[in-house]
């Protein structure tokens, strides 16, 4: 780092407090596709979300996130891998220092610039996300690549907000909000069973990431860069980059549809 006095604990420290970090199903992965498994009980993704769900757009310091009112079965998730309803909690990003790496899975040792993860619970299980994020079966998070490319309209809608919320903490409104506009036109999709990326690391989420990137645009992505770290009172130091390294697959199996 630029040899600033502030201690750096970065994600190969995490497992010093976290011992989880070294689990047998950690995330990310690397997808190697050719070892990927076909299965035929897979269903199709099967995504209903409302806008009216979407509440606020947040910075907490390590990304930016838009979060859902998930006190009702409004904005859910079927199908696919899940067995049940899975509620809708909140969308948030993955990017690099540059375009080169960002996102946190990475497909035949190949990094996309950004990564978008739309984060659920088992809400027919479980009374909370806090309570599903320790069960085994109680989070299920959609992974969209974005790959360097167009200007991506829908993404306007959250960039040209980030500006209203650069210092760690801060919110804004933000509803009329439908995630699947972040969706590629294929819900195709790779499966298996993985953890929080970010600390606690908690082994609780089956992984559902989808084939398809979606583009984004160098500028858009210099947005999120533009994003500080830090609160109002510290000496401001910018988002630049927030993805976790690719962890062992431990003999996991990674099924495909
Ligand atoms: N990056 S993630 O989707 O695994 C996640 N971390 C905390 C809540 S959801
Ligand atoms: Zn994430």
């Amino acid at each position: 780092k630029n040899g600033m006095s502030k201690i750096y604990w970065g994600p190969a420290h995490w497992k010093e407090v976290f011992p989880v970090a070294n689990g047998d199903r950690q995330s990310p992965i690397d997808i190697k596709t050719e070892e990927t498994k076909y299965d035929p009980s897979l269903r199709p993704l099967n995504p209903n979300y409302d806008p009216a769900s979407a509440k606020i757009i947040l910075n907490n310091g390590h990304s930016t996130s838009v979060e859902f009112d998930d006190t009702v079965n409004k904005s859910v998730l079927t199908g696919g891998p899940l067995s049940g309803t899975y509620r809708l909690r909140q969308i948030h990003f993955h990017w690099g220092s540059n375009d080169e790496a960002g996102s946190e899975h990475a497909v035949d040792g190949m990094k996309y610039a950004a990564e978008l993860h739309v984060v659920h619970w088992n809400a027919e299980k479980y009374s909370s996300f806090v309570e599903a994020a320790r069960q085994s079966d109680g989070l299920a998070v959609m992974a969209v690549f974005l790959k360097i490319g167009e200007c991506n309209p829908q993404l306007k809608k959250i960039t040209d907000r980030l500006d209203t919320i650069r210092i760690k903490g801060k919110r804004a409104l933000f509803t009329n909000f439908d995630p699947s506009c972040l969706l590629p036109k294929s819900l195709d999709y790779w499966t298996y069973f993985g953890s929080l990326t970010v600390p606690p690391l908690l082994e609780s989420v089956i992984w559902i990431v989808l084939r398809e990137p979606i583009s984004v645009c160098s500028e858009q992505l210099a947005k999120f860069r533009s994003l500080l770290s830090t609160a109002e009172d510290e000496v401001a130091c910018c988002l630049l980059r927030n993805y976790r390294p690719p962890q062992p697959l431990k003999g996991r199996e990674v099924r495909r549809n």
